[in-house]
């Protein structure tokens, strides 16, 4: 059982993005997925979730692609953009509500959980207000809600804490920990190395479509050949020699 990304070429055009890359999620693990401005992260992701089809390769949740069930694929994954998108016509509870009707939840069950999620993130008195009052932060904190709905098996997360304050960052790090603690895997895109650090088991470093390296910290260290055991000091070098040949 994994979310399994094998031999993924892929991106807009003719012209490929994604050069031939691997990796799985397994449940219960958090892999970090790290690389620079136009590394291919949000690409590979879109990938994932549907939105781009494989020029080469296969992506496969619990041995199922997307094209064999998509039923069974979309039911297992929970994504959340890096930009939120919402809908300008429908309130936070219409929102609610079209997430539960998607996902075919047990209505009320997942208002349950809805209410629960929407005192943490701070939302539960703006139901009825549509996106357009909201601030960037708030969007993002709507999508997470609906995001965390399901009890999904897999969760694909874009720079989740790009706007959010500190106390709904930490929200989200714990929400996203019990997720893993249920034995969901979690892909998370960050420039945040250091919240990566300590959240991630796994890390996939991309770099100009390919990956550069990939494992836990102690595998990635060894390979980098320093001593430091931080990400960050890592990552630039691992990455120093090509920096600046994209
Ligand atoms: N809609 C698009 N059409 C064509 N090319 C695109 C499109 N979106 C991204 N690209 C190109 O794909 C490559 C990878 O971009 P991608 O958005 O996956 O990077 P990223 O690692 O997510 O970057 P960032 O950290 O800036 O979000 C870049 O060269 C980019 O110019």
């Amino acid at each position: 059982m994994s979310l399994e990304v094998k031999n993924l070429v892929g991106g807009y055009s003719q012209i490929p993005v994604l050069k031939n890359i691997s990796f799985q999620v397994e449940p219960g693990q958090i892999v970090g997925l790290i690389g620079l401005n136009g590394a291919g992260k949000s690409t590979t992701i879109n990938h994932i979730i549907g939105l781009l089809r494989p020029q080469q390769g296969t992506i496969m949740i619990d041995q199922v692609s997307l094209q064999q069930n998509p039923q069974a694929y979309k039911q297992s994954l929970a994504y959340i953009p890096e930009m939120p998108v919402l809908y300008t016509e429908l309130t936070l509870r219409e929102h609610l509500d079209l997430t539960i009707m998607a996902y075919k939840l047990n209505r009320q069950q997942a208002w349950k959980k809805a209410e629960r999620l929407l005192k943490i993130f701070r939302l539960d008195n703006k139901l009825d207000w549509f996106p357009a009052k909201f601030s960037k932060g708030m969007r993002q904190k709507v999508m997470i809600v609906c995001a965390f709905l399901n009890d999904s098996n897999y969760y694909v997360i874009d720079e989740p804490f790009l706007g959010l304050d500190p106390l709904a960052t930490r929200d989200l790090l714990h929400l996203i920990a019990a997720e893993k603690k249920r034995g969901a895997g979690i892909l998370m895109s960050t420039h945040v190395l250091s919240t990566a650090q300590t959240e991630c088991d796994y890390f996939i470093l991309l770099h100009a479509g390919k990956i550069k390296a990939q494992g836990n910290l102690a595998k990635l260290r060894q390979q980098a050949g320093i001593t430091s055991n931080q990400l960050d000091d890592i990552y630039f070098a691992l990455t120093e020699e090509d920096r600046y040949d994209e």
